[in-house]
């Protein structure tokens, strides 16, 4: 478990902060200046902050009353960098070597060559970086932060540089090793969709300070403060009751309701966490008509909120915060107002389970 507590000037930005990520992936998000990436290097040892704490498993990294400060190299933490910082001049075998030079533990090659597999690299080895492609770039760099066999890993939005084709390509490896080294990690970024399929747990920062930090559910779900720049979503937790094999859908119900998700890897009985972001949404006032749209929940409009030339309306389904977002006009057009009855529609492919949470929300 990394803990930090600390207080930092940098220039005329205060950061004053105090949180915690244990195992699986911990996502530090928040709105562009906020000081994410300060946090990052604080926990890496590459900033050493004015005042407080930072402590992992139990050993203490920094402790400013008691004058300890372990150097960045000795905190055996993997660092992915937004744009990778691969040496130019090293092949992608002599990038992933370099980092071994760091393990505190014996070479383990059968390791290491899972690993390449794991993030399908091995092809690359002998090519030098000016020859991969963004996505792969992006996989050498995180293979290389794994080669040090780190503690802790840091990713400071590993993806932002990759559209999204080549962001679906990697998320998948991420997942994996989240769920299989078992190395926490601490992983900043801005993509709602990112933090919604990766975060085991969620650390908001606005403006220098932790506005909230736990399950993604609870601190970016439904009606709470989100960060200005995250697309507005809900989190839903579910229990899949059974497949429609011949429809390729599988059925599970929340306390909003029942809805119908893409077939996954999740099984009857599995507990997963359903993202619905609020663009997804159309609001409907009386009977909707024949619509292909597979998902209908019931609510009473809790509140309207005006964000960025939009209308976020919060919808109370049986005691479950669901967020839609709707233009100005429509929600002018519809007539909106707290407490109207409306039904929320979307397609079961706008879902995100996968199945992938099941693996987490099963762990001990
Ligand atoms: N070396 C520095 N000297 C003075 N101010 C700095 C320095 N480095 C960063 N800052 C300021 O500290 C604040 C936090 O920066 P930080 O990079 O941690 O934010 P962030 O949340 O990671 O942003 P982004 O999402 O844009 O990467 C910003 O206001 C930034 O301008």
């Amino acid at each position: 478990m990394l803990e930090v507590d600390i207080r930092h000037a940098q220039g005329d930005f205060r950061l004053e902060a105090s949180f915690s990520a244990g195992e699986g992936l911990t996502a530090l998000v928040g709105p562009s200046g906020s000081g994410k990436t300060t946090l990052a290097n604080i926990a890496a040892g590459l900033i050493w902050p004015e005042v407080g704490r930072v402590s992992f498993n139990g050993e203490t990294w920094f402790d400013s009353e008691r004058k300890i400060f372990l150097p960045a190299e000795r905190r055996r933490i993997g660092y992915v960098f937004q744009e990778g910082r691969l040496f130019p001049h090293m092949t992608v075998k002599q990038n992933l070597h370099y980092a071994r030079h760091f393990r505190p533990v014996r070479t383990d090659e059968a390791a290491d060559a899972r690993l390449v597999d794991l993030l399908g690299i091995g092809h690359l080895l002998d090519r030098r970086p000016a020859g991969l492609s963004g996505g792969e770039k992006s996989r050498v760099a995180i293979g290389r932060a794994l080669f040090s066999a780190p503690s802790l890993l840091i990713m400071d939005e590993p993806l932002s540089a990759l559209d999204s084709a080549r962001k679906a390509e990697i998320l998948p490896h991420l997942e994996y090793i989240r769920d299989e080294t078992r190395i926490p990690i601490l992983y900043v970024s801005h993509a709602m969709e990112e933090v919604a399929r990766l975060a085991n747990r969620v650390v908001s920062v606005a403006g220098g300070r932790i506005v909230a930090q736990g399950e993604p559910g609870a601190v970016l779900g439904g009606a709470r403060p989100m960060p200005d720049d995250m697309e507005p979503a809900t989190f839903l937790s579910a229990t899949i009751t059974h497949h429609l094999d011949d429809e390729g859908l599988t059925v599970a119900e929340c306390r909003a309701g029942r809805i119908y998700l893409k077939r996954g890897l999740a099984e009857p009985g599995d507990r997963v966490r359903v993202f619905i972001a609020a663009q997804d949404i159309i609001l409907g006032i009386g009977e909707p008509g024949n619509l292909s749209a597979l998902n209908r929940l019931e609510g009473l409009v809790l509140a309207l909120q005006e964000r960025a030339g939009s209308v976020w309306v919060t919808v109370d389904c049986s005691g479950e915060v669901v967020l839609a977002q709707v233009t100005r006009h429509s929600a002018a057009r519809m007539g909106l107002t707290a407490g109207q009855p409306v039904s929320l529609l979307f397609k079961s492919v706008s879902i995100d389970t996968q199945g992938l949470f099941r693996r987490y929300e099963a762990r001990p």
